[in-house]
């Protein structure tokens, strides 16, 4: 099985914006080449990850080798990758791009072309890809295939003449999808007699097996029992185990050129698999590696703290495990006098974000406290040192900065022409800058610069409201720029919190000031003094809530009599206090940080 000739290999990622049915036909795609029973299908194969399940969305690219018998009498070997929707993730979608030859671009047929499915093929053009458009959901009385068909040649700029319409709900016309991909997907090229050129397109780690590489050989062939070496590393390994997902986890006994599939090689770090590195023959090796990817920035990046303060080390254990899952997701200890110890980490986009943040709380079971989140500023000092800013308590001495420079991103919206005049007015508060304003069919799409500390801050979640959720958004990195920016410092009782502290714009400085110390106010429990909250930039207060004295005795209604009653009440207001966190003389419960850094 593992010598199937170059011409009867196809390999293709499908694209498409969320929701468009991209794993329905995945699974459709999987079912019709038998790889599983209905039984082992249950649910959607490729998002494995509960979290993928719960929420819907595709996080890990993942690959399925499909045996697939076509119409023109040969067994086609249709190795498929799948890659997740989201811009934030547009990084995975590249690495998995450079793995094929094709893509199958899927266009819901009753929603049409949006955001998210230009930007990503885009990305499909720019790797040569082949692109097939899929018009899917043709079973809902609501699709026009007619009129996106018509879209995707004019918005996309690509025939789809002979789109394929397909309902992967009701698994309508799958073989039409495999027939297109045998017929119009070029076959991979390579030489099985090459030195060997495998491109390391994914690894993660596995609870059994340790560390999993994914690969996609260009040239030459890898066998179980070879010492391989990463070119860009250096370090070298006996791979124990070559094989093939179908879905499930299959050893072989060698992989050839244009074929995609798995090594396990006892690997201890993953530190040494970098994405995108060419893995090559220790005694044969290539003279060249492959191009390789970028790597990935993260973009965001925010404080993540154990609640219970025992947790660091599991903690830090568990961040490991994921960065092995996920190498664009960065951290790096931090200590807060507020929070105490945890991890500075680095996110590709708010999403990812939110992802990692709910991953550790639900595999690993961690109670967290997550600091605002925050762009990279370049802090340009007097002695022209450029140092990058992750955190905005780090900030250096206002006296010793010459300028700040922010990073900015280049957004692309598409609305419904009733929803565009609070879609502009959102964007222009966000000092955003208008650049362009089409229409694609009943929809405007909107191009706007934003400065992306803008973005990080709610924006999402008002473009959603205010939309009812019609929006679609896409962004990507466009420079930085210098910005009048400050930081604001929280007081509480005068002593700063240094986790609640942030970096924005001098015209919302005191809106966003007053707006935490009002929160503040209510959040945090009244002690027996008077408590001042301020907002201040440098010395200068820029907001004041006051939290008024109050003398309370849990115990005072207890009128001495019952013993044990007392006891309970002393217990759980301890209880309490163990949530509690101390400022000077004043403790602050973790609730407190919790609303405040969920801005709203
Ligand atoms: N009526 C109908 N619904 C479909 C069809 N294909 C998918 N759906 C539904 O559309 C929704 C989204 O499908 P998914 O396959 O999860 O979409 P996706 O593109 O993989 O989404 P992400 O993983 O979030 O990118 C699901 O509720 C599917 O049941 C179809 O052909 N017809």
């Amino acid at each position: 099985m593992t010598d199937t000739p170059l011409h009867l290999i196809r390999n293709f990622s499908i694209i498409a914006h969320i929701d468009h049915g991209k794993s329905t036909l995945a699974d459709r795609l999987i079912e019709a080449c038998g790889a599983l029973t209905a039984r082992e299908m249950k649910g959607q194969v490729l998002d494995s990850m509960e979290l993928e399940q719960e929420r819907g969305i595709t996080i890990k690219a993942q690959t399925v080798r499909l045996t697939y018998p076509a119409k023109d009498g040969n067994v086609y070997t249709l190795n498929l990758m799948d890659t997740p929707g989201h811009v934030d993730f547009a990084y995975e979608v590249s690495r998995s791009l450079a793995a094929c030859e094709g893509s199958l671009l899927v266009v819901d047929a009753s929603q049409g072309v949006e955001a998210q499915t230009l930007a990503n093929v885009y990305q499909a053009i720019d790797a040569n890809h082949e692109i097939v458009p899929v018009l899917n959901k043709i079973d809902l009385p609501a699709a026009e295939p007619e009129r996106v068909r018509a879209q995707i040649e004019e918005v996309v700029g690509i025939p789809a003449d002979d789109a394929v319409e397909i309902s992967a709900k009701t698994g309508l016309n799958i073989e039409g999808v495999l027939e297109a991909l045998v017929q119009r997907l070029p076959a991979p090229k390579g030489d099985a007699e090459a030195p060997l050129q495998g491109l390391l397109v994914d690894s993660w780690y596995d609870s059994y097996l340790g560390v999993i590489i994914l690969v996609r050989i260009k040239e030459g062939r890898l066998k179980r029992g070879d010492k391989i070496r990463m070119m860009q590393t250096g370090a070298t390994y006996h791979v124990d185990q070559v094989g093939v997902f179908l879905p499930k986890m299959k050893s072989v006994d060698s992989l050839g050129p244009g074929e995609m599939g798995y090594i396990n090689a006892a690997i201890k770090t993953v530190a040494d698999c970098n994405v995108g590195d060419t893995i090559t023959l220790d005694n044969r090796p290539a003279e060249k590696a492959l191009p390789g990817f970028k790597p990935s920035v993260p973009v965001v990046w925010c404080g993540l703290f154990p609640v219970d303060a025992d947790d660091f080390d599991k903690l830090r254990t568990s961040l490991g495990k994921l960065r092995l899952n996920d190498a664009s997701f960065h951290f790096e200890a931090e200590t807060s006098a507020a929070l105490g110890f945890g991890f500075r980490c680095g996110f590709l986009g708010l999403l990812h974000l939110e992802i990692i943040q709910e991953r550790l709380s639900r595999e690993f079971n961690l109670d967290l406290i997550a600091t605002a989140p925050s762009v990279v500023y370049k802090m340009h000092m007097n002695n022209g040192d450029v140092e990058e800013l992750h955190n905005p308590a780090d900030m250096p001495e206002i006296s010793k900065i010459d300028y700040i420079e922010e990073p900015w991103i280049k957004a692309s919206i598409l609305v419904r022409d009733e929803y565009l005049g609070s879609v502009l007015t959102l964007c222009t508060e966000r000092r955003g800058v208008q650049i362009d304003l089409t229409y694609v069919g009943d929809r405007a799409m909107v191009v706007y610069r934003l400065p992306l500390n803008e973005v990080v801050f709610d924006f999402y979640d008002r473009l959603k409201s205010l939309t009812r959720g019609y929006a679609s958004f896409e962004y990507q990195m466009d420079g930085y720029e210098e910005s009048d920016l400050v930081r604001i410092s929280i007081l509480v009782n005068h002593e700063p919190v240094d986790a609640l502290a942030f970096i924005a714009h001098r015209t919302v400085a005191e809106t966003r000031g007053r707006a935490i110390c009002a929160k503040l106010k209510d959040l945090i429990p009244r002690q027996l003094f008077k408590i001042a909250i301020q907002a201040s930039i440098g010395s200068k207060v820029i907001a004041r809530e006051t939290l008024g004295a109050l003398s309370k005795d849990v115990t005072a209604k207890c009128y001495g009599g019952d013993i044990s009653r007392k006891r309970k009440l002393l217990e759980k207001q301890k209880e309490g206090k163990k949530r509690m966190r101390q400022f000077g003389k004043v403790e602050i419960p973790q609730s407190a940080f919790l609303a405040a850094l969920k801005m709203d």
